[in-house]
């Protein structure tokens, strides 16, 4: 019986580099594995294989592998049974109908009738069916953005992140069909052994996550504000506060929130806090 977890990993393009990377934060170590297909990991009973993004759902769905790293526009698209396990942070990004900037097709209904490119089918032939919209689907595999400019299409349903492909093409948003990011997907009916491997490759992953979404915060405040700044730094149980040298001032750790960071550290400033150190944290575990 195999001991192993085997878990699909994008080959190459825009998620390999990331799921390496979490891999390696997780403590699984894959060696060099740059030119290889399959590789058994150092320090965790896993394998790894690379494959196409397009065909991880499949392998999945099939437990050929026993769990895949892939973008969430990519599952619904393939529509596998496969369960889907966690969101990983990473490849960002989201799914929108687009038009030449010069032509006049403001909204979804103006699409009716025209002919859409897309590597995307089956999410927006869903999605134009729920508008109750009759559009032409053509697909193709990749290059959408061109398609308007060469006359093979009047807009292009694709992925944008920052919008550059966008603009280079003179192509503008008009819809967002989808937004999504890199998951976790399982392959239904998991076996045991590979069940509980995926819940500490979960419980390690969370801690990675949670410890990039958060900063370690230290400072120094006059002990009159120390319970105001304490309520404001909770923490993970609760603000440390520790006597510094000079009388009347305190140090306090504590732990914040990336995106209240900016927030906090103004209010911090006003409650009198100085020398105020933010560090990276490397795992977070509750
Ligand atoms: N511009 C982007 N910004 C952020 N994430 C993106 C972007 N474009 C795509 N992604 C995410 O990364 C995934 C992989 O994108 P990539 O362009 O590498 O796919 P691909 O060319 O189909 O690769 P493959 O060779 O494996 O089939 C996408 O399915 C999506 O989830
Ligand atoms: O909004 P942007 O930041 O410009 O990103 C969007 C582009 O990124 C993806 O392609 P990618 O660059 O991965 O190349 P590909 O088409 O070869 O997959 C996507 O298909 C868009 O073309
Ligand atoms: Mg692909």
């Amino acid at each position: 019986m195999n001991k192993n977890i085997r878990i699909a990993i994008q080959k190459s393009g825009r998620l390999h580099d990331d799921s390496m990377r979490l891999l390696k934060e997780c403590g699984i170590d894959a060696g060099n594995s740059r030119n290889q297909l399959k590789v058994t990991a150092t320090n965790f009973p896993a394998e790894l294989f690379f494959l196409r993004d397009d065909d991880i759902p499949e392998y999945v769905q099939d437990g050929v592998a026993d769990i895949g790293f892939v973008g969430e526009n990519v599952v619904l698209e393939k529509n596998k049974k496969v369960n889907t396990i966690e969101k990983l942070g990473f490849g960002k990004c989201r799914l929108s109908i687009a038009v030449p900037n010069k032509k006049k097709l403001k909204s979804v209904q103006d699409l009716a009738g025209k002919k859409i490119a897309t590597s995307y089918p089956n999410i927006l032939s869903a999605y134009l069916k729920k508008q109750k919209i009759k559009a032409d689907i053509h697909t193709i595999s990749g290059s959408v953005e061109i398609a308007p400019k060469i006359g093979l299409a009047d807009a292009i349903c694709d992925l944008v992140s920052s919008g550059n492909t966008l603009f280079s093409n003179e192509l503008v948003e008009t819809e967002t069909i989808l937004q999504s990011e890199a998951v976790i997907i399982s392959t239904p009916g998991l076996a045991a052994p590979q069940q509980q491997l995926l819940q500490k490759l979960l419980f390690r992953i969370q801690s990675v996550k949670r410890s990039r979404n958060n900063k370690y915060v230290l400072l120094n405040a006059p002990n009159s504000q120390v319970k105001n700044i304490c309520q404001l730094l909770p923490g993970m149980r609760s603000a440390t506060v520790l006597p510094l040298a000079e009388e009347g001032w305190s140090s306090i750790h504590s732990v914040i929130n990336e995106t209240d960071f900016w927030n906090i550290i103004e209010k911090l400033k006003q409650y009198g806090a100085e020398g105020i150190l933010v560090i990276p944290i490397e795992k977070m575990i509750l």
